[in-house]
């Protein structure tokens, strides 16, 4: 449905932002994740054509035919609904007024098909008794509604969400996830974030991105499998944390009752007192950040 190959992009000051990118992004949610600076929002804005890349392809399945991404911008925006990280909104005008407003830029210009779209659009994102009031008086998880709302006029094809969940409380988190859940089979729909429950929850697919490359693409089940049996957990001291850290490949340490609590991943036992688990999404996460770190840190051998 969307075919990414060889994505680059430097910006002016030096940073590689996207590094050989390659990605199939299939119908549904797919979820993109990665810390702070790994790249997201530069493939996401390069995605709805607000920036170029250096190099590479992107190719959209449109109604029509293929899209050649990169180059055919109009044809991509047509297609394309874009719920960007930092959304603003005018504080002093309704939720109603402003979705009429951007269904006019959209190009619904016939009045009462407009009227239609935009009261359909409210009450799917359950804004319809909150219509006429200010932008301004809404909690966040209204917002990012109601960025969802604008994001859906005009049926896009290709839906983009960029870190929509970064503020939220848990409820305001879940109804926006199950919005967007319920969004549709027929379009695909790229959820940015760093919130690693944000995949689990909810992608069929994603990928694990960072310092500009695709580390891990895939179902997030498969990933997870794929760890199963490697992944131990041990109560630790404050003072022997460091050794640990030393001695093994420590995927996540997490207070729990001011004690730290290690993950470690390893083909067997690491010592006495670890206990194997289940593993977990956060855990393949940490795992891949950790190798690539782990690489990147080894010179490239002299041949
Ligand atoms: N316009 C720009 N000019 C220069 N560097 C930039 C620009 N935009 C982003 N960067 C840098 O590119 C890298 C990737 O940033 P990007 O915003 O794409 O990451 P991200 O994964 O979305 O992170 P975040 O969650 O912090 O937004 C970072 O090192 C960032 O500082």
């Amino acid at each position: 449905m969307l075919a990414i190959r060889d994505l680059t992009k430097t910006y002016a000051n030096g940073v590689r932002a996207l590094d050989g990118v390659t990605l199939d992004i299939p119908r549904g949610m797919f979820g993109l994740l990665g810390p702070n600076g790994a790249g997201k929002s530069s493939l996401m804005r390069t995605l709805a054509t607000l920036q170029s890349a250096d190099g590479g392809s992107v190719t959209l399945d449109g109604s029509d035919g293929p899209i050649d991404v990169l180059r055919d911008k109009d044809a991509v925006r047509r297609q394309l609904g874009y719920l960007p990280q930092d959304f603003g909104v005018y504080p002093k005008v309704s939720a109603l007024d402003l979705l009429e407003h951007f269904a006019v830029l959209k190009g619904l210009t016939d009045r009462k098909q407009r009227r239609e779209v935009v009261d359909g659009l409210l009450v799917q994102v359950n804004l319809w008794d909150a219509r006429k009031r200010k932008l301004g008086t809404f909690s966040g998880g209204m917002r990012q509604r109601f960025g969802i709302a604008q994001a859906l006029l005009g049926n896009p094809r290709l839906v983009i969400v960029d870190e929509p969940t970064a503020g939220l409380d848990p409820e305001e988190r879940n109804r926006f996830l199950n919005l967007l859940a319920a969004i549709g089979e027929d379009v695909v729909v790229i959820l940015s974030t760093h919130i690693v429950e944000d995949v689990t929850d909810l992608c069929p697919t994603m990928a694990i991105m960072n310092r500009g490359q695709v580390l891990l693409t895939g179902r997030p089940s498969d990933a997870i499998e794929a760890l199963s049996q490697q992944v131990w957990r041990k109560q630790v001291t404050k003072d022997t944390l460091a050794g640990y850290e030393a001695a093994h490949t420590v995927l996540s340490t997490r207070l729990v009752a001011g004690q730290p609590v290690i993950h470690v991943h390893s083909a067997d036992r690491p010592e006495d007192g670890f206990v194997q688990i289940d593993p977990d999404l956060e855990d393949v996460y940490f795992q891949r950040l950790r190798l690539q770190a782990r690489q990147q840190a080894t010179p490239a051998p002299v041949v």
